[in-house]
């Protein structure tokens, strides 16, 4: 993942990673050196800005001179020179490069076809869509500027039926009671002639009937503005987007790695993107106020086009079911302190999770979902790897910000470290991770299946950890099995259980600074403590693979029982 060298070109930063902000004394006494060691005379300025709290420093100059032999001489250092384990990351930033004009392409598709793409290019006939023009021109419902995720305001003007898509976060507003609800895809009329027929319109392999369309947006660019490179989000929408171009024509852009194809959509005509075209290519299309189509430059004036979406719904399993609440989510906030004394301070790591960590590449961005009181993000970091924990209680999470102190050798060189005071974790549930799709190297779910109460639920999770990954990522699962060995102190007599879980008094009311926290669920006193129950269900054997056999996408590459649980290693194949 390293690189060895810096890309060509004149940098004009560079971003450099590797260190924490507790080491900045030394990133100052490297580039210090660095400066002295070079020619004589006075050296070119050099700005060096740490963000505040984060790992990383940008450094910037005039001369790209500098900054190329700066990079060089970093990216030569020995991994540890900062921070143990750790390689120096230098990542350069170069000035916006001018937008190439696009070759000319043909006016109706471009000689090797994205796949996945289909264009119609007379979908309309002239008359139907100047009277659609006419009608959207016209219409009572386009309402104030959008704002968008990066701050200001969208240019173009939008419409949205059906479902409102919110800009500043890329996703679908769903809940009618804090969101005004948008219109109503309109009955009748000429957009709602155009829906009907999207709906029952067969868009050929691939695409088939768009019966369950339900979202329209509308989109007024006017001459010269486009619409910034995007894939459609893909946890909102489905696999099949159509969008009908009215007034100008327009060049759209599909890039795909450093892949460009360009597309002349024609006023009337339908694109419709499925598959690779939909998931693999992004599409944009560049401001400017012409177009090179057929040979000669067009003139872009008003562009108005219409999009059909079909929502994904939530997942009926989307809310958890009341015993989980009370007996898995209100059991660890309460019982977050004792928790954490006996597991994350025991530091008790298990060797399949640690073989699994030590088995990704160097430097690899690791989720851990449901960390707990984040046991294993010291062992994630120890392998050289970035790692964002999660958790749905925020107690147990408040444990990872105290550092475990355990007597593992491991977690007590993260604990003299500042990442043990600045962990990355996030709240969150893991039937919804508040993670990017697609983003991370690995995750690792470690004693958190056990606690779904239902099989769409667990599938659901699994789905959850498989998105987060990378095509070619692999995702560890962990969970409790109902085959215990000999000697261990449980016994389970059916797969759906309560495990009781002591918590001394001290834990709860002690210092003051104690206190049941949370939830109570199902506590009763006993013996001088108090009695937790926690929901488990405990997975016989196979029932991990056959739960993956649903999720789709993946791959069960290994799996096997180590001290009373179940593993699987997935690999996400597409
Ligand atoms: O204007 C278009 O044809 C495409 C609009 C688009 O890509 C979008 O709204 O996601
Ligand atoms: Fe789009």
């Amino acid at each position: 993942m390293k690189p060895s060298a810096l890309p060509a070109g004149e940098a004009r930063f560079l971003t450099v990673e590797g260190f924490d902000h507790s080491r900045r004394a030394h990133v100052w006494s490297l580039l210090l050196a660095f400066l002295a060691a070079g020619p004589p005379g006075p050296a070119p300025p050099l700005e060096v800005f740490f963000p505040r709290d984060r790992p990383y420093v940008y450094l910037h100059s005039p001369s790209p001179a500098l900054l190329k032999a700066l990079g060089a001489h970093l990216l030569s250092l020995p991994a540890g020179t900062l921070l143990p384990n750790f390689p120096l990351r230098v990542s350069p930033s170069y000035p916006a490069a001018k937008v190439p004009a696009p070759p000319l392409p043909g006016p109706e598709s471009t000689p090797e076809p994205v796949p996945g793409l289909l264009l119609l290019p007379s979908f309309l006939r002239p008359s139907a869509a100047s009277r659609l023009l006419t009608e959207l021109l016209t219409s009572p419902d386009w309402g104030p500027p959008q704002r968008r995720k990066s701050g200001g305001v969208l240019r173009r003007k939008v419409v949205h039926y059906g479902y409102t898509f919110d800009y500043e976060t890329s996703d679908i507003l769903r809940d009618g009671e804090r969101h005004p609800l948008p219109p109503p895809v309109p009955a009748g009329g000429a957009v709602g002639e155009l829906f009907d027929r999207v709906r029952s319109e067969d868009f050929g392999p691939g695409a088939g009937v768009r019966g369950g369309v339900n979202q329209v947006t509308v989109n007024d660019y006017p001459p010269g503005t486009g619409i910034g490179h995007h894939v459609d989000t893909r946890d909102a929408f489905d696999g099949c987007l159509v969008s009908v171009s009215l007034g100008s024509g327009v060049v759209m852009e599909f890039r795909k790695g450093e892949e460009r194809k360009y597309l002349w959509l024609p006023p009337g005509s339908a694109l419709v993107l499925t598959g690779p075209a939909r998931y693999e290519w992004s599409h944009g299309i560049v401001s400017r106020k012409t177009d090179a189509v057929g040979g000669s430059q067009v003139a872009r004036g008003r562009r108005l086009s219409v999009t059909f979406r079909t929502v994904i719904s939530p997942p009926p399993e989307g809310r958890a079911l009341p015993a989980e609440l009370e007996f898995v989510r209100d059991f660890y906030d309460s019982v977050a302190r004792q928790w954490h004394h006996t597991r994350g301070v025991r530091g008790v790591l298990w060797p399949s999770v640690m073989g699994f960590l030590g088995g990704l590449g160097e430097g690899s961005l690791v989720a851990d979902c449901g960390c707990g009181d984040g046991k294993y993000l010291a062992a994630a970091t120890h392998f050289g790897h970035y790692v964002v924990g999660s958790d749905v209680s925020m107690e147990l999470l408040k444990m990872t910000l105290t550092g475990a102190k355990g007597p593992d050798p491991i977690q007590q060189e993260y604990d003299k470290g500042p990442f043990s005071k600045h962990p990355e974790v996030v709240g969150g549930d893991c039937l919804r991770l508040p993670l990017q799709t697609g983003r991370f190297d690995g995750a690792v779910c470690i004693a958190v299946l056990h606690h779904l109460s239902s099989e769409e639920r667990r599938i659901g999770v699994l789905r959850e950890l498989c998105r987060i990954v990378r095509v070619g990522g692999l995702v560890y699962v962990q969970a409790w099995a109902l085959e215990q060995d000999e000697g261990s102190k449980r016994v389970f007599d059916s797969q759906d259980v309560m495990v009781p879980f002591k918590v001394q008094r001290k834990y709860l009311e002690g210092d003051g600074e104690g206190g049941v926290v949370g939830g109570e669920g199902g506590m009763e006193e006993e013996g001088g403590g108090f009695r937790f129950d926690r929901y488990c269900h405990v997975y016989r054997e196979g029932e991990l693979q056959e739960l993956c056999g649903r999720v789709g996408g993946i791959e069960v590459q290994d799996g096997g029982w180590e001290a009373g649980n179940w593993w699987v290693r997935i690999k996400r194949v597409n």
